[in-house]
């Protein structure tokens, strides 16, 4: 640890910027009570970091009566009414206008400089991972820009060699993108992102991690892109699948090797229904097209608790999909180890089957499908990406049938709720997929 941070906060009028906050937050992509009446944003923490920036984290309070959210918005005040170049406003107030954080380059390298730094701070902890040759950067960072992005959260890249990851919706304990990419480096699987640091605080029940810094890959392509383009061209895509089949299992392995796995019993496979069902219950207030296959599904999921033992358990990626594998020449590296951001950490640190993340992917196939494939290129996609996971893993997706449907039903009904708050005009894509499974759809499988 070297010297002490202690920058003042610049000032701000707290009623004003919370009321702006109010109307701002529910037009951010990352905002997740877009189904839900906001009643107040209000600032619950402040961590100073310039004489101009600062990280808030914004509660937001809803009429329903129902939890509120947690929220990260760093901002950077300017000393004018008319914002830098790229600056998103939040409020202007008087002669200043107050400007999302991660649009102000300073605040975004004074935070790249904290945590290369590891300094102390009297909120906030910057942590460094061991150095490297590629860490910390070599003298100050100078470029910076957006990822640019439909996300759930906000990454800026500097100088083409760094990727600050700051996460937007925040839950106590520590995010499981930087504990899994953490035990993945330290294996050295090669299907991961390099990892530098994290900012992390300490609310009254717990530590937060605030943000993750990562390598950046440069010029990688994601799947679901690479995926569309072929659906688009009418091209196979079983090579890229097959190799990412390999990329995942190599991934699965190496968590299990480093934080472990055990059978999964029978009162696990209980729970996992009993999960499940919730789950569904909860979408059917938002969504009732699920109506039709409830009956189906919760029979799927009660079927769970009689399977014949041999499926483990253990520490997955937990949202999967063809979005969160870029293409690095040859091979395939797997981001965003977060999970379900709206979960507890509690929850997506629970252990899973590894065919969570493979019925991810399943998923996503059937989503590029959705775009104009021909009839079986979904299920080529799927066919590959299964035998490059079992020629890697030596275990083949299908061998445990009913778990692999219950998992791609649950990541379906899951797809049904995430689609009706961000992409209505696509939740049709997840509930065709639940009447193909659940025999309701007379239509071939594609
Ligand atoms: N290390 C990286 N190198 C290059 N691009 C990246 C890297 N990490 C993320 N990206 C790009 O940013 C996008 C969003 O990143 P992701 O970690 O999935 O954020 P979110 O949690 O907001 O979904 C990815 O789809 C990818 O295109
Ligand atoms: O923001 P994240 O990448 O963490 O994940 C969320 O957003 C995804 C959408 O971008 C969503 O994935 C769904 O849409 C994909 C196509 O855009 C599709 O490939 C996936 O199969 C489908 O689930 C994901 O579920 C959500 O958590």
């Amino acid at each position: 640890m070297s010297d002490t941070v202690l920058a003042d906060a610049p000032p701000i009028d707290t009623a004003r910027l919370e009321r702006a906050l109010t109307g701002w937050l529910p037009g951010q992509r990352w905002y997740a009570g877009k189904d839900r009446p906001l009643r107040t944003a209000r600032v619950v923490e402040v961590g100073a970091v310039t004489s101009h920036g600062m990280i808030l984290l914004v509660e937001a309070e809803y009429a329903d009566g129902g939890p509120g959210q947690l929220y990260q918005v760093p901002i950077a005040v300017h000393p004018a009414p008319r914002p830098p170049d790229g600056g998103h406003v939040i409020a202007v107030q008087d002669d200043e206008s107050v400007i999302e954080g991660m649009s102000d380059g300073t605040l975004v390298r004074e935070l790249l400089h904290l945590v290369a730094g590891e300094r102390e701070h009297p909120r906030l902890a910057f942590r460094s991972e061991p150095r490297c040759a590629a860490w910390p950067p070599p003298g100050r960072v100078a470029g910076c820009r957006p990822l640019g992005v439909e996300q759930s959260n906000t990454s800026v890249v500097a100088d083409e060699r760094y990727v600050l990851k700051v996460f937007r919706q925040l839950h106590t304990g520590t995010n499981p993108e930087l504990e899994l990419t953490r035990a993945l480096r330290a294996a050295g699987n090669p299907h991961t992102a390099p990892l530098y640091g994290a900012v992390e605080t300490e609310l009254s029940d717990g530590p937060v991690t605030l943000a993750v810094v990562q390598g950046f890959l440069p010029g990688a392509a994601d799947g679901w892109t690479r995926a569309l383009a072929a659906v688009r061209e009418g091209r196979d895509f079983a090579e890229q699948a097959y190799a990412m089949g390999g990329a995942v299992a190599a991934v699965h392995r190496d968590l299990a090797a480093r934080l472990g796995s055990r059978p999964m019993d029978e009162e696990h496979r209980t729970e996992l229904g009993e999960a499940f069902r919730t789950r569904l219950e909860q979408a059917l207030a938002h969504v009732p097209e699920l109506a039709p296959y409830a009956a189906d599904l919760r029979a799927a999921y009660a079927d769970l608790a009689g399977l014949p033992p041999g499926p483990t358990v253990q520490r997955v990626h937990g949202d999967l999909h063809l979005g969160q594998l870029l293409c690095t020449g040859a091979d395939w590296t797997v981001i965003d180890f977060e999970g379900e951001p709206s979960c507890a950490m509690s929850l997506r640190a629970e252990r899973h089957s590894p065919l969570r993340d493979v019925a991810g992917m399943l998923r996503s196939f059937d989503y590029a499908a959705a775009h104009g494939a021909a009839p079986d290129w979904a299920r080529a996609s799927r066919e590959a990406f299964c035998r490059g996971y079992a020629d890697t893993s030596g275990t083949d997706p299908h061998a445990q049938e009913a778990l692999l449907r219950a998992y791609t039903l649950d990541k379906a009904v899951y797809e049904t709720a995430y689609e009706r708050r961000n992409r209505p005009d696509w939740l049709h894509i997840p509930l065709a997929a639940i009447a193909r499974l659940t025999g309701r759809d007379p239509a071939p499988a594609p």
